[in-house]
């Protein structure tokens, strides 16, 4: 696991945005494509516009890129709160991605737990029974959430499921995620998170007593791949290893 830690947004989103091009060059020329997993909130918003934007946009092969979601509010993808929309609008409707290479954890008409099925075998088919994802961004809640594995909730003991659909009783929400078994299976996994609000929930998941029903981060622990926390100094100036 590294953690590094930025002077400056800027550079962060930078570093993030280094991250996603050599990931996709390191993948594409493995295998012929990339399939990444964005994470939704604040966090990502400025390393997305910054990878619709030159020098970053015309190093990557985007008609090879398979973009998919860590986690995804249960709302139509028009609405506000839609991670798909924040994406969209940031970076997916900036470069050619071919439309069917992009993954909505959405659909309208569909129960969640029924679309949480279909997006598993979504991904059993286009990733194959390793399920290894090139790349997976994540955020971190000031509660130590990420994708959508929020404290005390029965998903963060699933074991077998890939995806799982859940309603989120503190937030009048269901919620759709990638597992902690299915994330801890990519070849890379990289946190992007700033600011005070994460000051606390950075040190006790990372230098706290592990207890993952109360900080569901500390579930991140790739089996084969690399982990990398991208953070500003005012989110790692709690820690006391830095
Ligand atoms: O609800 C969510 O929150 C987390 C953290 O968001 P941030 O705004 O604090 O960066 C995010 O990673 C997750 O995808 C989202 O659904």
């Amino acid at each position: 696991m590294a953690i590094q830690v930025f002077k400056t947004t800027e550079e962060q989103n930078i570093a993030a945005a280094e991250i996603f091009v050599e990931a996709a060059k390191k993948a594409i020329s493995r295998s012929g494509k990339f399939n990444v997993a964005l994470t939704g909130g604040s966090s990502p918003v400025k390393f997305h516009k910054l990878l619709a934007e030159s020098p970053y946009r015309e190093q990557v092969e985007w008609e090879k890129v398979s973009i998919y979601w860590g986690d995804e509010r249960w709302v139509p993808l028009d609405d506000d709160k839609s991670n798909a929309k924040m994406a969209e609008e940031t970076l997916l409707s900036h470069v050619p991605i071919p439309a069917d290479q992009i993954h909505f954890m959405w659909a309208a008409d569909v129960e969640p737990e029924d679309y949480a099925a279909e997006y598993e075998q979504l991904l059993r088919d286009n990733l194959g029974p390793e399920g290894s994802f090139d790349l997976i961004f994540l955020g971190m809640g000031y509660d130590g959430h990420t994708a959508s594995l929020f404290p005390g909730e029965a998903v963060l003991s699933e074991k077998d499921k890939w995806v799982d659909a859940y309603f989120l009783a503190p937030q009048d929400m269901y919620r759709i995620t990638l597992t902690a078994p299915l994330i801890n299976k990519a070849k890379k996994i990289a946190f992007v998170l700033y600011g005070e609000k994460k000051i606390h929930a950075l040190k006790e998941v990372l230098e706290g007593e592990h207890n993952p029903t109360k900080y569901p981060s500390q579930l991140i622990k790739p089996v084969n791949g690399e982990l990398v926390f991208l953070v500003d100094e005012v989110a790692a100036s709690g820690l006391a290893n830095k």
